[in-house]
């Protein structure tokens, strides 16, 4: 805990993004509660707090509302006394032709009055790193890594400074290996020339954790910094200078009594491949058909009705699908309309699951997560120590335990689900 209540404000564009986000902030020693939606300020677990993520769910909404949230969450976080702030969005840029990215740090920075503001996406423990400016998902260009076929923000370009600049107002630049290999005085540098040439955001190029270091020293005096969770893990030390920080202790979780379930809701490859490796194992999975729910079937009980009939062993309920078999039910039913019908249903499915009894689950897919833990009626969440890069064990603030894994799709290995089920059985130190 640090002796001055919050230092850094993180707003995430998305629940896993946050989660991740405040697990890199765990793992540097900062105590992190994440928030869903505005902290309360008279919440005591916040005036312990190093750092406060507020999760969003802003990532696909129109760019004038996520502006307008993104600057109330900026507000709720100046008011706590943070120093400093971060925007954070995915490691693969997801983002719709009209933003969110470009829109919400333009906005963020005009409110903190920086005149340059980097985007830095780059998070090298789960493949993606960024080189002259492009994205690459392990040895794959973004739009050839399985993106370009996401379905609410596919990304068809791995040229970020191209995409950023399409969505923004002002002019975006780049800051490339060289110049941060080159060091913090050098990246110093660069932002005062961008300044001087109209340029507002930077993409940084960054290919190892130790680039994201140096990146994060040069950035002890940026008010706002924006990318993914990679960005975050060198600025613990900016303020370890002055202050102490948690340490070891910031990842201690009470333990959680009650049954489990995993809820998938992604379409990302990896889930695909979590998902089949439970099924490949013969293990019990119910799959929620979007055309059942449009049609108003009763596609909720059967999912309960089939959870209670496994009561020795961990379920699993999916809607995750090839991209092919996505794009039939895009098309028969709309993109934004399916994926709302399916998070609402996995939402009310964890509701009558939470009334049965479970209380711990392990969600797959950033919306997912965010409607599932919406309808759980969670308001925070305590970050423990991680079951997978990006994806901390965490447990609910409210008065009644909570287990919760929020996985973003593409996070963890094929045997995730179950890694997910032992670390929340122990308390989240998995
Ligand atoms: N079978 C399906 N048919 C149509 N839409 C679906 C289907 N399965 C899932 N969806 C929708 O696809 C979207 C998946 O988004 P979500 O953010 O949960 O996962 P993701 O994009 O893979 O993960 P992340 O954003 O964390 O990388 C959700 O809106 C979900 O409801
Ligand atoms: O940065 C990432 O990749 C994740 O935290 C995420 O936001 C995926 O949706």
């Amino acid at each position: 805990m640090s002796d001055n209540g919050p230092l850094l404000g993180c707003i995430a564009d998305d629940f896993t993004g946050a989660t991740d986000i405040a697990s890199t902030l765990v793992s540097q020693g900062m105590k992190t509660i994440q928030t869903i939606g505005i902290p309360d300020p008279d919440d005591p677990l916040i005036a312990e707090a190093d750092a406060i993520v507020v999760a969003l769910k802003s990532r696909t909404i129109a760019a004038h509302e996520a502006i307008e949230q993104s600057l109330g969450a900026l507000k709720s976080l100046q008011d706590l006394g943070c120093r400093q702030f971060v925007f954070k969005y995915c490691s693969t840029f997801d983002s719709t032709a009209r933003g969110n990215i470009g829109p919400v740090a333009e906005a963020l920075a005009a409110a903190l009055g920086q005149a340059v503001t980097i985007a830095a996406p780059s998070f090298p423990a789960t493949g993606r790193t960024v080189y002259s400016g492009h994205l690459f998902v392990g040895h794959a260009l973004l739009n050839e890594s399985g993106m370009q076929n996401h379905p609410l923000t596919p990304m068809t370009d791995a040229n970020l400074v191209r995409v950023l600049q399409a969505q923004s107002k002002g002019k975006v630049g780049l800051l490339d290996l060289a110049d941060v290999r080159a060091g913090e005085a050098r990246i110093r540098a660069r932002f005062a020339e961008a300044a001087t040439a109209g340029i507002n955001l930077l993409i940084v190029d960054a290919i190892s954790d130790a680039d994201l270091r140096t990146i994060g020293r040069a950035c002890r005096d940026q008010l706002l910094v924006t990318g993914a969770s990679g960005v975050a893990r060198g600025l613990p030390d900016n303020f370890r200078t002055t202050v102490t920080l948690a340490g070891s202790d910031a990842a201690s979780l009470p333990h959680v009594d009650g049954k489990s379930v995993v809820l998938a809701g992604s379409g990302s490859l990896m889930t695909n491949r979590q998902v089949a490796t439970w099924i490949d194992a013969s293990r019990p999975a119910y799959r929620i058909d979007p055309m059942r729910l449009a049609a108003n079937d009763a596609v909720i009980d059967d999912a309960v009705v089939f959870f209670e009939a496994h009561p020795e062993e961990p379920v699993l309920i999916y809607a995750t699908s090839s991209a092919e078999d996505l794009k039939i039910v895009q098309a028969a039913l709309g993109a934004q309309a399916a994926g709302e019908l399916v998070e609402r249903a996995l939402g009310d499915i964890a509701g009558r699951l939470y009334a049965s009894g479970v209380r711990r689950f392990v969600v797959a897919g950033g919306e997912t997560s965010g409607a599932v833990v919406q309808a759980l009626g969670v308001k925070g969440l305590h970050i423990g120590a991680p079951i997978a890069p990006g994806v901390p064990a965490t447990v609910a603030t409210g008065q009644v335990p909570l287990a919760l894994a929020l996985k973003s799709g593409n996070f963890g290995d094929a045997d995730f689900f179950d890694k997910a089920l032992i670390a929340l059985a122990g308390g989240g130190h998995g």
